[in-house]
């Protein structure tokens, strides 16, 4: 696909089919994503792929956190909220939890700015391959009690959780953007 029309036809798809996606074409989407432009060379990314049985796991402690924070909110809600945390990787077959490992080379907006590189990078790459994915945060990926099950440092930040799949149907989202003229000032 040619450049310009794989930008714009990228789209965040939720639906996504159950079928595995294979190791090698998971390894092969990090390897391309990681060709990413990076201050003083410091690749501050790291990445955790969570599949099968992992993904209940993640889950089970996404809604341990979740419980721990559900306090003041009624059963009722609590409930809710602890299930939706559990549920909630099982919604992609693979999951790529994306972290910014600052290095303290360089102010951390680069490093971040440099992890959104890659992350473009894996979507449009994945995206050329006829994969799906979104791009999920929620609280969840915040919460610093994530980062020690994910193997992650304190001083590392989720920058955000990639769920890849197939697209389960065929889709067709339309979305707009503001044309960048609206936000651009031209110093002549
Ligand atoms: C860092 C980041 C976090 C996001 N978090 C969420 C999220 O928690 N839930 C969600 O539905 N979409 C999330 N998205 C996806 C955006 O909603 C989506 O990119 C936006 O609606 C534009 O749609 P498009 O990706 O199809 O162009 C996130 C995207 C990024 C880059």
């Amino acid at each position: 696909m040619e450049l310009v029309e794989l930008i714009k036809s990228r789209r965040s798809i939720g639906a996504l089919d159950e079928k595995d996606v294979p190791d090698e074409v998971v390894k092969e989407l990090l390897d391309i994503a990681v060709w990413a432009p990076n201050h003083k060379k410091t690749e501050p990314w790291k990445f955790r792929v969570i599949k099968g049985e992992g993904r209940v796991k993640l889950g089970e402690e996404m809604a341990r956190i979740t419980k721990e924070k559900s306090t003041g909110l009624s059963e009722e809600e609590a409930k809710q909220k602890i299930e939706k945390a559990a549920k909630g990787p099982l919604r992609a077959p693979v999951i790529i939890a994306l972290a910014v490992s600052p290095s303290g080379k360089v102010p951390e907006i680069e490093e971040i700015a440099a992890c959104g590189c890659v992350l473009q990078n894996f979507l449009l790459a994945a995206t050329e391959k006829g994969l799906a994915t979104i791009v999920r945060t929620g609280d969840i990926a915040h919460e610093p009690e994530l980062r020690p099950y994910l193997k992650l440092e304190e001083n590392d930040k989720i920058i955000g959780l990639i769920y890849l799949g197939y697209p389960k149907k065929d889709f067709e989202i339309k979305a707009v953007r503001t044309p960048a003229e609206e936000k651009t000032i031209w110093f002549d």
